[in-house]
């Protein structure tokens, strides 16, 4: 037999399911009850079969390139392992700027043209990509947060939440992030040896501290032990977040079966302590009466109090709806800037003369202002613009939360491309932001100056992927830029980064939403 042939055979289901029903025939006249058990076996392996493909064929009916898909596992069954940005990358480089994919059995298209970008998370969001595809955590403290939320549910909360992030609210926040970062930098320095050199951790020592800001930005409260790693709050988002564990099959088998997810680990614990605490802080907040800021605690109070009053009975609210915000504001925020932040780091520390130039930009910069302190003036983009250039090279290069979505829906066309209804449009983010078109000049390098304020508008906006776009772009942006901003000068202030001999930058595989890696490590050295 041909090899050809051989393949067909093996990818054609309905030759199998024929060949073991010949075979179940046989045997049913050799023992009729061993005949039975096979052929029972021969229909639940054709249930589960046609359950895998029931989307085959959408994709290619587009006619855009498509990764093969497997027997039922979508293409790509080892989900759990690959690293998902980088495959992005060679996927980019193979196919073009856009693929299709069966992920599970859901078909996806990755999108990575920036007027398709464009025309489908900005222009043609109202009418067809308003929503991200649906996901289940086990919990509805997740299940309900914003992110996850859609339609009219979405909007009410959006614009419920987005005065958060105005220019009023997020000068008063800075002055808390600039406390932070201070202390942060001065923690560290505490803790130098007697050759002035700390082992930093990156996402450790980011993770804990960035929770520990988010807890005083939004509540206005500490943790206790809020310092240590192992604070039992830090430990319970890091927990909800995976972030130690690995993912393993049964991950990529429930994308096909999403039954199976029921045995994935449940956070119970985790989520019961987070409820408890969210749920005294709002009702301290709201007996005590005290409304200093209109912070984000005065949101969730004010939201609290509707949804008891049954203002939003119609849309399902309930008093989890107001808690799961919160929630999400701690894992959106602290996992995406702690991971961001470690790589400004990292990029700082591969080019000592690049750390060199921001170093002493931040010097003129203290020198040039009135108090000479760190803060929300100081970091503005037209006082520091090489250092926001790094940082939004970093951005640029390893954008955390890698794969902004929407999903469609209802058939869309547009210039000959077509999408169907249920399908989920994905913006590979990690190659969008390597387009050669608009970062000819070596893409994969890290070169600031792309960001220089001359050398801007040479960037389509879409070209530069990494906080989305439209109505449902990234809410917090504004306020990652103020604390990734004020980190990174407190850092340059105190130290110079420096690789170590156990430095590397290992990514993890199968993680979902955003970018997972191995500890990294780097040295803070005292100036
Ligand atoms: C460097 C840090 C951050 C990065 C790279 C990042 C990136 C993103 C991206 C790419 C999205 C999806 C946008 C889209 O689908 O178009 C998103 C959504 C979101 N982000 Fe961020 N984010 C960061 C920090 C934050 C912070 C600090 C907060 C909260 C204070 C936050 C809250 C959210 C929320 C609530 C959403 C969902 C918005 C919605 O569905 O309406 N993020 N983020």
């Amino acid at each position: 037999m041909s090899s050809k042939m051989e393949l067909s055979m093996k990818n054609n289901p309905y030759v199998l399911l024929v060949l073991a029903s010949l075979n179940s025939i046989l045997l049913f006249k050799l023992s009729s009850s061993l005949g039975l058990i096979y052929l029972l076996a021969v229909l639940v392996a054709a249930v589960i079969i046609r359950e895998g493909r029931v989307n085959y064929g959408s994709l290619e009916e587009c006619g855009f390139p498509v990764i093969e898909p497997t027997l039922c596992l979508g293409s790509e069954p080892s989900y759990h392992k690959t690293v998902h940005h980088l495959a992005d990358i060679e996927r980019y480089r193979k196919y073009g700027p856009i693929w299709g994919s069966y992920v599970g059995k859901l078909p996806h298209v990755f999108v990575a043209d920036p007027d398709l970008i464009r025309q489908i998370f900005v222009k043609d969001f109202a009418t067809h990509f308003g929503d991200r595809q649906d996901y289940e955590f086990g919990t509805d403290l997740m299940n309900e947060a914003i992110e996850f939320k859609k339609g009219e549910e979405w909007k009410t909360l959006r614009s419920f939440l987005s005065p958060l992030f105005s220019t009023s609210k997020l000068k008063h926040m800075s002055e808390v992030i600039a406390n932070c970062a201070e202390e942060f930098a001065n923690d560290m320095k505490a803790e130098c040896d007697e050759k002035g050199r700390v082992k930093l951790h990156c996402r450790d020592h980011f993770a804990t501290r960035l929770i520990d800001m988010f807890a005083q930005t939004t509540l206005g409260i500490r943790m206790e032990d809020s310092k240590n790693p192992k604070n039992k709050f830090a430990q319970a988002f890091r927990t909800l977040m995976n972030e130690e564990g690995e993912y393993n099959w049964i991950y990529s088998l429930s994308l096909t079966y999403p039954i199976l997810s029921r045995f994935a680990p449940l956070f119970s614990e985790v989520t019961g302590m987070l409820d408890s605490t969210f749920r005294s802080v709002i009702k301290q907040r709201i007996e005590s009466g005290s409304s200093s800021s209109k912070d984000f605690l005065d949101l969730l109070c004010d939201l609290w109090k509707r949804v008891a009053a049954g203002e939003y009975k119609e849309l399902g609210f309930t008093e989890t709806t107001v808690l799961a915000q919160c929630v999400l504001f701690f894992l959106g925020g602290y996992e995406t800037t702690a991971s961001s932040l470690s790589h400004v780091l990292y990029n700082m520390a591969q080019h000592p003369e690049i750390q060199e130039k921001m170093r002493k930009e931040l010097e003129n910069a203290v020198k040039n202002s009135k108090g000479g302190a760190i803060d929300h003036e100081l970091i503005s983009d037209s006082n520091i613009p090489f250092i926001t250039a790094c940082i939004n090279e970093s951005l640029r290069l390893q954008p955390s939360f890698y794969r902004p979505e929407r999903i469609c829906g209802k058939d869309w066309s547009h210039n000959g491309i077509s999408i169907k209804k249920g399908t989920v449009v994905m913006l590979p983010a990690w190659a969008a932001n390597r387009n050669p078109k608009f970062y000819p000049d070596e893409p994969d390098k890290f070169k600031p100056e792309r960001f220089l304020p001359e050398n801007k508008g040479k960037i389509d906006p879409f070209a530069f992927t990494s906080f989305g776009f439209g109505p449902r772009n990234c809410i917090g942006m504004r306020f990652a830029y103020e604390s990734m901003k004020l980190f990174t000068c407190n850092i340059l202030k105190q130290f110079r980064v420096e690789l170590r001999p156990d430095t590397v930058l290992e990514y993890k595989g199968g993680t979902p939403i955003v970018i997972g890696f191995q500890p990294l490590y780097l040295d803070l050295v005292a100036r």
